[in-house]
């Protein structure tokens, strides 16, 4: 494994070549999210010299969006800590001037004073006002990290639901979740410290300048091998990240499997303890090794750095030297430039950092800027085109006589057949409808289309004479509920469970956790109904599959909608639970319109009308009697199921059959 990964991990290999081990090992690929790394390192200083400015442009906005105050603020007093700077050095002078002059020590102390006072004054205001921007910035932070996440969420709740189906929405997705949002905080910092570092090196430049023209090329030359070294470590730094890709990816997998609940049964049954921690603490000492390269090489890095600036810093003395020797500066002068050039050069090394900081945290800001404008753009706009370029927005009738759905077609996004095929169906007001059909058959994706939970490729659906994606999608899913197959186990209260966050009287809660069976399971709770249904936390209870589902048919209950959609909701019920369910159901659920799917073919007898699906289409439509006497799919399935039962009984009852013997059908019928 150790030599595999070592294999996997070849930052070097040229653009468009195959992955070698993308075939062998598909999970232990370079993540899409990641791909910035490579990005990153590829980039040369002057694309990130380009680019900049944007990237502080945006980061300016989102500051500006997230707070205004704070973010004028922090760049005010930014701007006015460099003024007090450059002012603070210049005073500076003064007091060497003083210092340095001839006369007696008491008297050129005393003439230093005023200058020293200044310098003083401004060192205080300067130290405020960083203070005052420190906080200032430490303020947006929250504040940005805020509003980026709601924009992200505000989105990924209302996209259709079609873009969740497609991959690389949901690789975007990933990438601005993870690394793209909480880029956002630090591209505002990084942003900010770009500024302060251009401030203070405007201001120790500035000072130079005014001392001696010739001092300012000095500053350059001493800051030089120091920032060379800071974007050298950090390339370093970014070309290691791309090596440890992989072996990050299979340690992040490794301990997921070994800290989460879901798999600690399996670990122990299969004794998969020790070869679980095995391949992980492998994988750890490959990135160990990596890591400590690292280390070495940035180490030896920043000591040649050091020894390039001890030599510039050195040259720099000297020049000095040469120039108070030719006169060409004084002493004071010289002695301000000298700490001039210290700021100036700490400023400068500070700048490249944070140059390169922001732009890396830049990528990743537009990673999420760009996933948020796309799924913006995904959030399903229904309407119809009104006369002029207007879209009317409609409303489902309270009270529908029959929902049409004329050839419906539907593809999920990057399937290659279609889902549906061309159905056509009706459902009247108080009838029980069945959807019947083999596994894949299509009965839950027409459920989905039927809900207003994705859009049809073709076709129409219709309350009444109301196109269902003229009605915004809240407006269809207030007058839908829906027991699906798949359901959540919210991680809240019994009484959330069923309500979903919908303010209700607790007569209606007791009605559909009757109904469901829910209130059986929810009275041997600890706390009742506020007992939390998540035993990650204290005092929280855990529920049997059965149970969870009991709740799930409940908060289908509880939503007061005229149609009712049940997409196999007995599938995990006990006999007694079931027959109860299907009893309510067969009674229109308290007069509601019912559309229910499910492979009990017993329990869909009852149906005013079965529709029987093969391969997305409608192969059969009629009532149980109907579609018996056809003889088709549906006929053979409910033998099939019916002469399981009969065929059971017969064994287990032989003696007695021949004692009693049984009319033919019997027990069918009592299915
Ligand atoms: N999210 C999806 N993405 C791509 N294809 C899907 C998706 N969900 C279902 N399908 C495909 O659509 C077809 C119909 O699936 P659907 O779930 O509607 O069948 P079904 O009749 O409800 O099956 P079952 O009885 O097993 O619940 C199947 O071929 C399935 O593979």
């Amino acid at each position: 494994m150790f030599e595999r990964l070592r294999g996997l991990v070849r930052p070097r290999r040229r653009r468009g070549e195959a992955d070698p081990d993308a075939a062998a090992l598909p999970e232990l690929t370079a993540a899409l999210w990641s791909s910035r790394t490579r990005e990153l390192h590829e980039t040369s200083m002057r694309t990130v010299a380009r680019r900049l400015p944007s990237v502080i442009w945006r980061s300016a906005r989102l500051a500006w969006r997230a707070n205004r105050a704070d973010t004028a603020v922090t760049i005010g007093c930014n701007l006015v800590a460099g003024v007090f700077t450059a002012f603070g050095l210049l005073a500076t002078t003064g007091v060497l001037t003083a210092l340095f002059s001839a006369g007696p020590t008491p008297d050129r102390v005393r003439d230093a004073l005023p200058s020293l006072a200044l310098v003083a004054g401004a060192t205080a205001l300067r130290a405020a006002l960083q203070a005052a921007a420190g906080w200032a910035q430490a303020r947006l932070d929250p504040q940005v990290e805020r509003l980026v996440e709601l924009r992200l969420y505000e989105a990924t709740t209302a996209v259709d639901l079609a873009a969740l189906e497609d991959s690389e929405f949901l690789d975007d997705l990933k990438r601005a979740e993870g690394r793209g949002m909480r880029s956002a905080p630090m591209v505002v910092q990084h942003a900010v410290d770009v500024l302060t570092g251009v401030v203070g090196l405007l201001a120790a430049a500035g000072t130079l300048g005014v001392l001696h023209p010739l001092l300012l090329p000095l500053l350059l030359l001493t800051a030089v091998p120091e920032g060379w070294a800071s974007v050298r470590a950090a390339r370093m730094r970014y070309v290691t990240e791309l090596t440890l890709i992989g072996a990050l990816r299979r340690k992040w997998i490794l301990s997921n499997l070994m800290v989460e609940r879901r798999h600690a049964a399996e670990i122990r049954s299969f004794t998969m303890r020790g070869f679980l921690l095995g391949e992980y603490d492998k994988v750890a000492a490959y990135q160990r090794g990596v890591e400590l390269d690292l280390a070495r090489r940035q180490a030896i890095t920043r000591v040649f750095g050091d020894m390039m600036q001890g030599a510039a810093t050195g040259g720099v003395y000297v020049t000095l030297g040469l120039m108070l020797w030719a006169g060409t500066v004084p002493l004071a002068v010289a002695g301000t430039a000298v700490l001039a050039i210290r700021s100036g050069q700490t400023s400068l090394v500070n700048l490249v950092f944070a140059v390169n900081r922001c732009y890396e945290e830049g990528l990743y800001f537009g990673d999420y800027l760009d996933f948020c404008a796309e799924a913006e753009g995904r959030v399903p706009e229904r309407g119809v085109r009104g006369e002029g370029t207007e879209t009317v927005v409609a409303r489902l009738p309270a009270d529908f006589e029959r929902i049409t759905a004329e050839d419906l077609t539907f593809t999920y996004p990057g399937a290659e057949t279609p889902s549906l095929n061309g159905i056509s169906l009706e459902v009247r007001r108080g009838e029980v409808v069945a959807l019947v059909g083999e596994n894949g058959s299509g009965k839950s994706t027409l459920a989905k289309i039927l809900a207003g939970l994705y859009d049809p490729d073709g076709g129409e659906i219709r309350w009444d004479e109301v196109p269902l994606r003229s009605v915004p999608a809240e407006g269809v899913w207030e007058r839908i509920a829906v027991i699906a197959q798949e359901y959540t186990h919210w991680p809240m209260t019994a009484r959330q469970n069923i309500t979903m966050g919908r303010a209700a009287g607790e007569e209606e809660l007791l009605a559909a956790a009757r109904a469901s069976g829910a209130a059986e399971v929810v009275d041997e709770l600890a706390h009742g109904y506020d007992t939390l249904l998540d035993r990650r936390f204290q005092g929280g209870a855990e529920l049997s599959g059965g149970q969870w589902q009991r709740l799930a048919v409940a908060r289908g209950f509880f939503r007061d909608a005229p149609l009712l959609i049940c997409d196999e909701p007995t599938a995990a019920l006990d006999a007694r639970a079931e027959h109860h369910l299907f009893d309510r159901i067969r009674t229109h659920a308290d007069g509601r319109t019912v559309l229910l799917i499910t492979h009990r073919l017993a329990s869909v007898r009852h149906a005013d009308r079965i529709y029987v699906l093969e391969q997305g289409r409608v192969i059969e439509e009629g009532d149980h009697a109907a579609l018996m006497a056809r003889g088709g799919l549906y006929a053979e399935l409910y033998e099939l199921q019916a002469s399981a039962y009969r065929a059971a009984e017969a064994a287990e009852q032989v003696p007695e059959v021949a004692q009693v013997p049984e009319a033919p059908g019997a027990r069918a019928d009592q299915m």
